[in-house]
């Protein structure tokens, strides 16, 4: 590496999509976002905004078959800004991978060993690991002589104590298995709970917070002193609260009882629950605003799918209030969290007794900076602080080619 390398491309590899950044580490400068959806449809499309200088967004309307011509695709774009793969200024490719098993627990530099362990664990994340494995495959043969880096959704939640990361069943079948909580979205609660602590003027390692990610997949953490103690998502990433088309948590027996009277096989059970139930199965719509615009019209099963997801939400704030013993900050971000003022109002409702309180003018205020929406009085602060996963990515990724 050079020693002007300091920008990091961050790939966000999704089942039909691919998100990425180009950040300068220097100053975290964007300079380019993008993302390209509907990959594999007739009509995908492409949205590249460059960063600064007024340069215009660019969006386009073609087939782009799979992930290698998407990148391929997004590797023209940046090279039409002049900021190309092929840059000296180019230090490494940083690559979200949603599941690191037991094995990853920080940001890994990828070599043939680390590609095939993030194969190995396909069947714990089905829906994720396969598109980031692709995304890694075809960095790397366009640039095969550049560092490329896997940073892991699970990492910051290996920190988890055995009380909580252990599910109760025989020991020797889950050990054999690799079975146990290994959490998501972790990129996302670490970045969270530092930008909380800035906010709230204190060291992280002084504070206790519950960080509410609540974006289509969502999920919850306590944090104390700036590590992971708790999270609401488990060995995949459908346990815990309801999400966009996700279950969440339900009895296991469910799938025993679909199985056995609905005579439904296990592939049609799984997608049942990650793409068929959440807010989608209650009521069709999986979007937040189309929900809040429906529950506004006063539409019933629109109104009990919210209902059933701020009540699952507040019970995960209730259990980790009491995980924690002490809470400082509750923390709420992601596409939800972020603007869905309503959903931070009825999940806090009613909290008073813990000294929850959420003031209505503060919370109705939209910004996309970190923001405290309780009270000056409050005797625990209520705040919406916007998540970057991408640039997370970016730090880890830097962090350890730079070292
Ligand atoms: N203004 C808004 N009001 C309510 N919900 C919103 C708003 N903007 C975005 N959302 C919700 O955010 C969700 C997407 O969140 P995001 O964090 O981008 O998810 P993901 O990264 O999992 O795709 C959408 O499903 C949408 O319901
Ligand atoms: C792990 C996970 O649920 O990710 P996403 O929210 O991006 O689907
Ligand atoms: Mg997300």
């Amino acid at each position: 590496m050079t020693s002007q390398a300091t920008r990091v491309l961050v790939l966000n590899s999704g089942s039909s999509s691919v998100k990425y950044q180009l950040l300068d580490m220097r100053d975290g400068t964007r300079l380019a976002v993008g993302l390209v959806e509907r990959i594999g449809e007739r009509a995908s499309r492409l949205v590249h905004t460059p960063s600064g200088g007024g340069a215009e967004k660019r969006e386009r309307t073609e087939r782009i078959a799979d992930h290698e011509q998407a990148l391929k695709a997004v590797a023209g774009e940046l090279a039409r800004d002049g900021i190309g793969l092929d840059s000296p200024e180019l230090a490494a490719i940083g690559h979200r991978v949603v599941h690191g098993g037991p094995e990853f627990s920080a940001p890994t530099l990828i070599d043939d060993a680390v590609l095939a362990e993030i194969e190995r664990l396909v069947p714990l994340a089905p829906l994720h690991n396969p598109a980031n494995i692709t995304g890694i495959r075809t960095a790397r043969a366009l640039r095969p002589d550049l560092p490329q880096v896997a940073v892991f959704d699970t990492a910051f939640h290996s920190t988890m104590p055995e009380d909580a990361a252990r599910y109760a069943i025989d020991t020797g079948t889950a050990d054999a298995h690799r079975i146990r909580r290994y959490g998501f979205h972790g990129t996302s609660h670490a970045y969270v709970s530092r930008r909380a602590a800035e906010l709230l003027g204190r060291p992280p390692e002084e504070l206790n917070l519950i960080v509410l990610h609540l974006g289509n997949g969502a999920s919850a953490s306590a944090v104390a002193g700036g590590r992971c103690v708790d999270t609401s998502m488990g060995l995949t990433p459908l346990e815990g609260l309801v999400m966009g088309t996700r279950s969440g948590d339900i009895d296991p027996a469910v799938v025993f009882h679909l199985e056995r009277v609905a005579g439904m096989g296990t592939d049609e059970i799984d997608e049942l629950l990650n793409k068929k139930s959440g807010l989608m199965g209650l009521c069709g719509d999986n979007d937040m605003r189309e929900i809040l615009r429906r529950v506004d019209g006063g539409d019933a099963a629109a109104t009990l799918a919210f209902g059933i997801y701020i009540h699952r939400l507040k019970k995960y704030i209730g259990a980790y209030y009491a995980v924690l013993g002490r809470v400082d900050a509750v923390v709420f971000t992601a596409g939800v969290g972020e603007n869905a003022a309503p959903v931070r109002a009825a999940a806090i409702a009613g909290l008073g007794g813990l000294g929850l309180v959420v003031d209505a003018e503060l919370n109705a205020v939209r910004s996309g900076e970190p923001r405290l929406v309780s009270p000056g009085h409050a005797r625990v602060a209520v705040a919406v602080v916007p998540t970057d996963e991408e640039m997370e990515i970016a730090r880890g990724t830097f962090a350890l080619v730079d070292a």
